[in-house]
């Protein structure tokens, strides 16, 4: 049985926490992070939770004011974290898992301060212009998770490979984004939320009524989707590059978690208006299939020649 390295009990408990948050609301992430070894899904379940905290709070019920003051004080907790400040025995169990993990990878903290502004400009209500405004979003708030996560898995290459490294698992993190984009036109226009840039609605007639997810009538939705979804999948090939870079459970981890947000791509292709209905999701056995597929190599294999063809 895979053993932890001997930590303070309070640190164990502390990621026990956000293990059980990310397995409870992890609902695709959790497949991957499985995969990897104790020290790794400690770490990440640290990145998790703490992710999981800034997003709960842009997405919660809060008036605009006490949304800013909370995402402020979770900076501050971040700033204790860089300065090394977080006892042991805080009673914050994500502060200290957070800080323990990063004590021991050299993650890119800065990351998390990405995070943030992304949320803060959720909370602000932008919208998006262009596909490169869209972007600068996309990285804050999935980039910056994906080259965090890179530092936690490390890569096999030297200085220059790891800068390319970080290139790959951003672009990963935005193919992820713009897919949960797309999943989730419904539930953001809910929230009064249009992602989606504004020259790509207006491109496909989409532009009124899309903040109620009715397009209006003579609307070309599928063709917007499509266009995105040929986007997302673009994004997802360059990503890939980042496979044969890291070890195999990491590469495990991601391919799982890149392979279950595909598949979505893949079903929201041929049913666009499936996301007007509702949320697409996989069922737990096909998630499952693709985290064993993960981890035997079959895709990273199959997507690296994709890759070399330049069809993935
Ligand atoms: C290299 C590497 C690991 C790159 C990936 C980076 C990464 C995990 C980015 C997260 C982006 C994303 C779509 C978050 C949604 O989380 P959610 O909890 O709302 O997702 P869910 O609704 O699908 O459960």
């Amino acid at each position: 049985m895979e053993q932890t390295t001997q930590m303070p009990a309070p640190v164990q408990a502390a990621y026990s926490y956000c293990e059980a948050v990310t397995g409870q609301q992890a609902r695709n992430f959790a497949y991957g992070i499985r995969l990897l070894p104790p020290d790794k899904r400690q770490a990440m379940s640290a990145l998790y939770a703490f992710s999981r905290r800034v997003d709960d709070i842009g997405d919660g019920d809060l008036a605009p004011d006490d949304k800013r003051s909370r995402l402020e004080a979770t900076r501050e907790l971040l700033e204790r974290v860089r300065r090394d400040e977080v006892a042991e025995d805080d009673t914050d169990p994500v502060a200290v898992a957070l800080a323990d993990t990063a004590r021991r990878f050299p993650l890119p903290l800065g990351g998390l301060d990405e995070l943030i502004d992304g949320v803060l400009m959720d909370v602000r209500g932008e919208t998006y212009e262009t596909w490169d405004d869209l972007k600068t979003y996309c990285r804050c708030v999935a980039g910056a998770i994906g080259r965090l996560s890179l530092g936690v898995f490390g890569t096999q290459e030297g200085a220059r490979g790891a800068e390319r490294a970080a290139e790959y698992a951003d672009t990963l993190g935005l193919a992820l984004q713009l897919t949960n984009i797309l999943r989730d036109v419904r539930e953001d226009a809910g929230h009064g939320r249009t992602y989606l840039p504004a020259d790509d609605l207006a491109k496909f007639g989409c532009s009124e009524g899309f903040r109620a997810a009715s397009p209006p009538p003579g609307a070309d939705f599928a063709g917007l989707v499509h266009f995105e979804v040929r986007r997302a999948r673009a994004l997802f090939a360059e990503g890939y590059r980042l496979l044969p870079m890291l070890d195999r459970r990491s590469g495990a981890c991601v391919a799982a978690m890149a392979g279950i947000y595909r598949r979505l791509l893949d079903r929201i292709e041929r049913d666009p208006e499936a996301v007007l209905r509702g949320r697409v999701s996989l069922p737990g056995r096909e998630k499952a299939y693709v985290a064993v597929r993960g981890l035997s190599g079959l895709d990273a294999r199959h997507i690296s020649r994709q890759t070399l063809r330049g069809r993935a």
